[in-house]
């Protein structure tokens, strides 16, 4: 199984399955002489944790952190920084049920068709349980770019969405709300309705923005390695994600260039910013902005039609501890990826400027 190392310089590897002994990862490219705040480290995947509220799974894991290798009395050294994540709550008895049937729109059939053998048990290797690694990460890249503010937010669950430009929010408030959303009458809607849909032994999907703001003029590699080009990647590759825009995003293609085009100031910012920070793959200095779109979740708690590997349409009873809609916890996992993708474009601005 190729593809689970992510980055050019700044690059993580992540390793384990949902079910197994731990998850956990290899970061090379970090610089020496870093002082890692692990207590900031260890706030990032409280963010994410299964079990932190009411309306996502109910798995209960600690996600303490341990780190192996390249840290030293508390600043990296320079050389790989390994670490696990110890699973401590599985409940693969829950799983039993689908050795032998592959769920709909979950990755059962399609790692049993590709690898001809697949740890069935909290979907394996495909978990979005992998994410928490993604976050040691990303908590290690904000604080190589401390400089770098990055703030996402849920921004909409099933049609309940923010009604306001994301400059008008507080991000201070993204946290007060189990929902991570920073506007508190929406926040409100968007619980409630997940509590309801849960009750159903349903799911709903939802949208996360992201805003990125002082990152300096001149980030990304044209002509293939396009700064959006990157983030897309990155964003696409968080479990149930579906859909990447940035800036005007698809609205942009219902205007005229005439309303589209960010007028110039003299010193180079630009008046408007339907752009979202970032021409010709190349970031302007003005705020990066994108958001993300996540599905419902596959794992339903009723019944539904299953595929079992003799070729049968069955019918299976959902069980288990699943996330009723995945954006709350996903807020910390696209501020990590997005950190992850400034700080390696960021190193290899040095390189080849
Ligand atoms: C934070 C987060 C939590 C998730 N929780 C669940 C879950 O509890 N149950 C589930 O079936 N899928 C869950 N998913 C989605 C699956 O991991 C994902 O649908 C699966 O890996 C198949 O990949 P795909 O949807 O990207 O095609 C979650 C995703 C994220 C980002
Ligand atoms: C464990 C996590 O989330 C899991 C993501 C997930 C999935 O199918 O993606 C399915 C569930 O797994 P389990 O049945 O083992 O509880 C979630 O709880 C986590 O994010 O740490």
């Amino acid at each position: 199984m190729a593809g689970n190392t992510y980055g050019n310089v700044y690059k993580l590897t992540t390793f384990g399955e949902s079910h197994g002994e731990a998850i956990g990862g290899v970061i090379d490219g970090c610089p020496p002489g870093i002082s890692i705040d692990f207590d900031a480290i260890q706030k990032e995947l409280i963010r994410r944790k299964p079990g932190q509220s009411a309306i996502v799974t109910q798995r209960k894991e600690n996600d303490e952190v341990q780190f192996l290798s390249g840290i030293f009395e508390g600043k990296t050294t320079g050389t790989p920084i390994g670490f696990i994540i110890p699973n401590t709550n599985q409940k693969s008895a829950d799983y039993s049920h689908i050795k032998d049937v592959y769920r709909p729109s979950h990755a059962d059939y399609v790692y049993e068709q590709k690898y001809g053998i697949r740890d069935y048990r909290g979907g394996g290797r495909s978990s979005a349980r992998e994410t928490a690694s993604r976050v040691v990460a990303g908590a290690i890249a904000k604080q190589i770019l401390p400089d770098i503010k990055i703030n996402a937010f849920v921004s909409s669950v099933g049609d309940i969405f923010i009604d306001k430009p994301y400059q008008a929010l507080d991000f201070s408030l993204t946290e007060s709300n189990p929902v991570r959303c920073p506007d508190l009458d929406t926040a409100a809607k968007m619980e409630e309705y997940i509590r309801q849909i849960r009750k159903e032994g349903d799911t709903v999907g939802g949208t996360i923005t992201c805003v990125i703001q002082n990152v300096p003029v001149g980030l990304g590699e044209p002509v293939f390695d396009k700064l959006h080009a990157e983030l897309g990647k990155a964003m696409l590759s968080i479990n149930a994600v579906k859909g990447f825009e940035y800036g005007s995003g698809f609205c942009g293609a219902k205007m005229k260039g005439s309303e589209h085009n960010d007028a110039f100031n003299p010193d180079g910012t630009t008046k408007t910013n339907l752009s979202g920070g970032i021409q010709g793959g190349i970031s302007n200095g003005m705020d990066i902005y994108f958001r993300v779109a996540f599905k419902p979740v596959a794992t339903l708690i009723q019944e539904y039609d299953a595929l079992d590997n003799m070729g049968n349409i069955v019918k299976m009873q959902g069980k288990g501890r699943h996330d009723p809609c995945v954006v709350p916890r996903a807020v910390p996992i696209v501020e990590s990826m997005a950190a992850m993708v400034i700080a390696d474009f960021y190193y290899l601005n040095n390189i080849f400027k």
